[in-house]
């Protein structure tokens, strides 16, 4: 037997007690088995358990409740639920109340392999993570260290997470310190931007394609799916996709499997999903433009992060890191700040949050003498959130009519975001609150892309 701690299995039926216990010895993994919750209860005082089972339906109560129990008074122990096939509310209970996964009947090797060895890495992965404790998501407001705790805590389970926040307030950075501190961080993170994607383009970048299956498909290829295999999908800006691709994705979590376009089997991927967009997606889903049961299934557990005017004391901290990190990529000494330069800063209201506060000091790099970044440097004035909102002057005073007029405060809003994130459209979409499509749409409408844009 592995050197792995015995797994418990908690199921009243015993064909499928015999049944689990059995594959897990298989697996080298030594099973006790309780047929309800006064015996596991029992078992789980006594014993060193590395994993445990738990069927939702039980004599004496039901699974949910031991998987309160158990992230009460053994919060180290993963425990992963049995629920009947479609039965998806009692799996996001489950995850919602702290199990780290769940099985579907009818159990296969296919998903207990996977999941028994997620398990078995986690313990491994927690022991480093005490080792190294790097989590570098910089800040010392409540607010940061609230959300550095949740990602420790979220790290250690395979449940969806949604994250929500503005722009640039970290999102992407917090799904990546997830997957790094979990077991999957072997496996690999793959990032999509669910607004850059085509959407005639979108199954097949998701799930794949069989060659034949449209024209141009010269050869089999793999989806994102594929690529995440065993490691993390996530979908950014997932409010972008399309209500066609919306079911899709849906089925593709729900069964934990997806089918190529033009092919005809289904088959079993291990991903996790963690998603996020800056959008309100309660809201989007009020108005029809969320599938609901979508969002149940993604927003399993939300992790919040703050905008960067909720943790301005955390600004001169970042300043410091953002600064000695960008000087350390380009091999240079770090330059001082004037008084002036920090007062600015830290007053600053970064509607762009942390993205905009690492252009800044980018561009102030480039512009100071080298040795002492001044308040000119960091072209704050420059900066303004909105042209919008703070123009002064009415379409009767420019002498133009209200079209030609409302034109122009487009493009002054497209060209400042443009040069607020250094011509990078995908974020400049998102500064203006619009999807990558819908930005790429506008710049060729208002004459401001280039030829192939
Ligand atoms: N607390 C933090 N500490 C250090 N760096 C941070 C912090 N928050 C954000 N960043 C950095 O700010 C930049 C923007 O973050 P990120 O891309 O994760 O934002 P986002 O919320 O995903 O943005 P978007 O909504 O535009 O996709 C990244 O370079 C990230 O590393």
């Amino acid at each position: 037997m592995s050197a792995f701690p015995a797994c418990l299995v908690v199921d009243d039926e015993t064909d499928i007690r015999e049944l689990l216990v059995l594959t897990l010895e298989r697996m080298d993994i030594r099973a006790d088995s309780a047929s309800n919750l006064a015996e596991a209860r029992h078992l789980l005082a006594q014993g060193q358990y590395g994993l445990c089972l738990t069927d939702m339906r039980l004599p004496d109560g039901s699974g949910l409740d031991l998987v309160k129990h158990i992230a009460q008074d053994y919060p180290g122990l993963p425990v992963a639920v049995i629920t009947a096939y479609g039965s998806a509310e009692n799996a996001v209970s489950a995850l919602k109340a702290g199990a780290f996964d769940y099985l579907t009947k009818p159990i296969s090797l296919k998903q207990l392999r996977p999941l028994v060895q997620s398990a078995l890495k986690l313990a491994s992965v927690e022991e480093e993570n005490t080792a190294s404790g790097t989590l570098n998501m910089i800040g010392n407001s409540a607010a940061i260290k609230q959300v550095r705790s949740m990602i420790e805590k979220l790290s250690r389970s395979q449940a969806p997470v949604y994250i929500s926040g503005e722009s640039g307030s970290g999102k992407e950075l917090a799904a990546r310190l997830i997957h790094q501190h979990g077991s999957r961080r072997d496996g690999p993170f793959i990032a999509v931007n669910c607004g850059a994607i085509p959407e005639n383009l979108m199954e097949s970048e998701f799930f794949g394609h069989k060659k034949g299956a449209f024209t141009g498909a010269t050869h089999d290829k793999e989806g994102m799916f594929h690529a995440a295999k065993g490691g993390t999908l996530f979908l950014d800006e997932v409010a972008d996709l399309p209500l066609a691709m919306q079911v899709k994705l849906l089925r593709a979590i729900q069964e934990k499997k997806v089918r190529m376009v033009g092919g005809t089997q289904e088959e079993s991927v291990d991903v996790r999903i963690i998603s996020a967009t800056h959008k309100n997606l309660s809201v989007l889903m009020e108005r029809g433009e969320f599938r609901q049961d979508l969002y149940y299934r993604l927003n399993v557990i939300e992790l919040k992060l703050p905008a960067l005017r909720d943790m301005q004391q955390d600004i001169p901290l970042l300043v410091d890191s953002l600064l000695a990190k960008q000087c350390r990529e380009e091999s240079r000494a770090v330059p001082a700040l004037s008084p002036a330069a920090s007062q600015m800063l830290a007053r600053h209201s970064f509607p762009g949050n942390v993205r905009e506060l690492e252009n800044v000091l980018e561009r102030a790099l480039a512009l100071c003498d080298g040795n002492t970044i001044t308040a000119d440097d960091l072209l704050l004035d420059q900066d303004p959130a909105m042209p919008v909102a703070t123009t002064k002057t009415s379409p009767a005073d420019e002498g133009l009519p209200l079209p030609d007029y409302l034109e122009q405060l487009e493009k002054k809003a497209i060209i400042n975001a443009l040069e607020k994130t250094q011509h990078n459209k995908t974020a400049a979409a998102k500064l203006l609150g619009v999807s990558f499509r819908t930005f790429r749409y506008r710049l060729s409408k208002l004459g401001l892309s280039k030829d192939n844009d």
